[in-house]
């Protein structure tokens, strides 16, 4: 049916209750559809700060009552994930890596589903290395790859690999990047984005606690994701694109790059720079959110608050 979520489980059906345990949202506890049916973009983000800070900075943007500042963690019987929410825009933290977003996207879907959520868009804002461009760049994905630049997911399900997809909204990114003209002071750009199981080695830092190879292999390694599209790595974005898509959402990743990974392994700006690389993705998907609600033109120089 048109624009509904689309649960590929037969069981849940028959439960009679369904706990969202790291959400501390229920079915019988809550009436999901008054607190969430009319969501109609949900931003995800691995860091609660960050959200809470898109959630207020999204507040001005709608020109919503009040400075949004006293916005209410909806997850605050958990301090696994953090919501917040403001006019039709959901925010939510999902910590670092796939196993923090993938349980945080099960419950996600299922609360959009019982809340019976028509034609949400969901967007990734997060941070990334770069690779080949400008630190302070802003990449919009167009097909996320793993480590070995397959556009797959892989998940063990009952001890066997089922491979899964990571198609991603092809139109939703040329929007975002037709939105991206609004916010020209900083560069824009569709490429493939590189998910890895980790920060260091398994994004070929030389700088972890353990490191099982050259710089030299390193190098070879990265420059060779680069001749494959890869323009950025970060760490969910396939698990995200094959959920998501499996269950209908229209989804997009919009990662900032917080250095070239081509010069560096160790992210050496001050952290005031990186609080405004931070802001980015959250200024892009502001302008777009406007412009998909038709609040043109755009609001004056607001920034999001610094996290
Ligand atoms: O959304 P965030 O900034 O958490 O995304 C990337 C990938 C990892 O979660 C984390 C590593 O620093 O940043
Ligand atoms: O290099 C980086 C920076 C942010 N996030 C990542 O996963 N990698």
């Amino acid at each position: 049916i048109g624009g509904l979520v689309l649960i590929k489980n037969p069981h849940l059906d028959t439960m009679e209750e369904d706990i969202l345990y790291h959400l501390d949202l229920g079915t019988r506890t809550h009436n999901l559809p008054a607190m969430f049916g009319d969501i109609k973009f949900v931003c995800v983000g691995g860091s609660p700060n960050r959200m809470k800070a898109f959630a207020q900075f999204m507040h001005k943007e709608l020109g919503l009552e009040g400075s949004g500042e006293d916005l209410a963690d909806i997850c605050a019987g958990t301090d696994r994930y953090a919501m917040y929410r403001t006019g039709p825009v959901l925010s939510i933290s999902h910590g670092m890596g796939i196993p923090s977003i993938s349980i945080m996207l099960h419950e996600l879907i299922k609360l959009l589903h019982h809340a019976k959520c028509r034609d949400v868009t969901i967007i990734r804002i997060g941070t990334s290395g770069g690779l080949g461009i400008e630190a302070g760049s802003v990449v919009i994905t167009d097909t996320a790859v793993d480590a070995s630049f397959q556009p797959r997911f892989e998940q063990v399900v009952l001890g066997d690999v089922v491979v899964r997809s990571t198609d991603l909204d092809r139109d939703l990114a040329e929007e975002l990047l037709a939105c991206s003209k609004e916010v020209p002071d900083f560069p824009t750009l569709i490429g493939h984005t590189m998910c890895t199981y980790d920060f260091y080695e398994g994004q070929g830092r030389l700088d972890g606690a353990l490191c099982s190879f050259s710089s030299e292999k390193k190098l070879e390694y990265l420059k060779r994701a680069h001749e494959a599209g890869v323009r950025n790595i970060e760490m969910e974005s396939t698990a995200f694109a094959a959920m998501c898509g499996l269950c209908g959402l229209k989804a997009a990743v919009v990662c900032v790059a917080l250095l070239d990974r081509l010069e560096g392994d160790q992210i050496r700006a001050p952290r005031e720079v990186l609080r405004e690389y931070q802001q980015r993705p959250q200024r892009l998907i502001a302008a777009f959110i406007r412009r998909r609600l038709g609040l043109h033109p755009p609001a004056g120089p607001a920034l999001p608050s610094s996290n």
